[in-house]
C-alpha cells in the first residue's frame, strides 16, 4: 500500500442524521492533511471514524504498522480527578511499553513545565491541558498524528512551538499529520492536502485546488475571503 490512508465511500450516521456522505480520499505518507469546514460539519466525527471509534459504512484502510497519536479537541474529565498529567503520561508510556525516561523530553518538546505536569489535571489551564494532550500523543512515537484543533487556548509562542514539534516529527520520522483547524492561514502555511467538509458535500485536493473563493462562498457564505495566491 503506497498510501498511508485510503478512505473509500465512507458514510456515517448518528441517530437520524447522516453526518458523512460517500467520502473518498487517499493520503500519501508524510502528507499534512488539513480538515476544514464550519462548526458541526463532521470533522471530529470523521477523526473518530478514522481511528475506529465510531461505526461507519465504506472502508478506512491504514498502512500496516501505523501507530496513532491522537490529540482530541476535548476530554471529559472530572475537574477533581486525583490524577496528575505525569500520572497520565506514565500510564500512556506503560500501555505502549515505552521507557518512562522519555517523558521529560516529551514535556520539554511541547513546552509544558515539569511542575505543571505534576499538578492534578483539573488544575491545569485550558492551554496547558492542550499541551498535555499533545505530549500524550507524541509519547508513543507515532507514525500518524491526528490533531483536532491542537492549539485551541494555547498562547501564540506555544502554538509556534507545537507546530515546530509537529514539523520535526514529520521531518525526522516521516510522520503523516491530519489536522483539524479553523485557521485558514495555518492551513495554507502547513498543509499539502485539504479536505473541506460542509453539511452538503466535501472537497479534497491541494490547498490551491480547494481553498478558492467559490468553495469558501459555498461553505462559509460570502463574507470569507481567502485563497491561495499564485506565488505559493
Ligand atoms: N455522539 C453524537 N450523537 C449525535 N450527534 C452527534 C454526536 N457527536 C457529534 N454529533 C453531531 O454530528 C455533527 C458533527 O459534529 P462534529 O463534532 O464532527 O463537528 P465539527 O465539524 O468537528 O465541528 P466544530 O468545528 O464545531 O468542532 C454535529 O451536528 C454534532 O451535533
Amino acid at each position: 500500500m503506497k498510501n498511508v490512508l485510503e478512505v473509500e465511500h465512507l458514510g456515517l450516521r448518528l441517530g437520524s442524521v447522516q453526518i458523512l456522505h460517500d467520502l473518498s480520499f487517499h493520503l500519501p505518507q508524510g502528507a499534512t492533511l488539513a480538515v476544514i469546514g464550519p462548526n458541526g460539519a463532521g470533522k471530529t466525527v470523521l477523526f473518530r471514524a478514522l481511528i475506529g471509534a465510531l461505526p461507519h459504512t465504506g472502508t478506512v484502510r491504514w498502512a500496516p504498522g501505523t501507530r496513532f497519536g491522537y490529540v482530541p479537541q476535548k476530554l471529559d474529565l472530572e475537574r477533581d480527578l486525583p490524577l496528575s498529567g505525569m500520572d497520565l503520561l506514565r500510564a500512556r508510556a506503560s500501555l505502549a511499553r515505552l521507557p518512562l525516561s522519555g517523558i521529560p523530553e516529551t514535556l520539554r518538546r511541547v513546552g509544558l513545565g515539569q511542575e505543571a505536569a505534576a499538578r492534578p489535571v483539573g488544575a491545569l489551564s485550558g492551554g496547558q491541558f492542550h499541551l498535555l494532550l499533545s505530549a500524550l500523543a507524541l509519547l508513543g512515537d507515532p507514525s500518524v498524528l491526528l490533531l483536532d484543533e491542537p492549539t485551541a487556548g494555547v498562547d501564540e509562542p506555544g502554538q509556534e512551538r507545537l507546530y515546530d514539534v509537529v514539523h520535526r516529527v514529520q521531518a525526522e520520522q516521516g510522520a503523516t499529520v491530519l489536522l483539524i483547524s479553523h485557521e485558514l492561514n495555518v492551513v495554507i502555511g502547513h498543509a499539502t492536502h485539504v479536505l473541506c467538509l460542509s453539511q452538503r458535500r466535501a472537497w479534497f485536493g491541494t490547498p490551491r485546488e480547494v481553498i478558492t473563493p467559490a468553495t469558501l462562498d459555498e461553505v462559509y457564505g460570502a463574507h470569507v475571503r481567502f485563497h491561495v495566491h499564485d506565488d505559493r
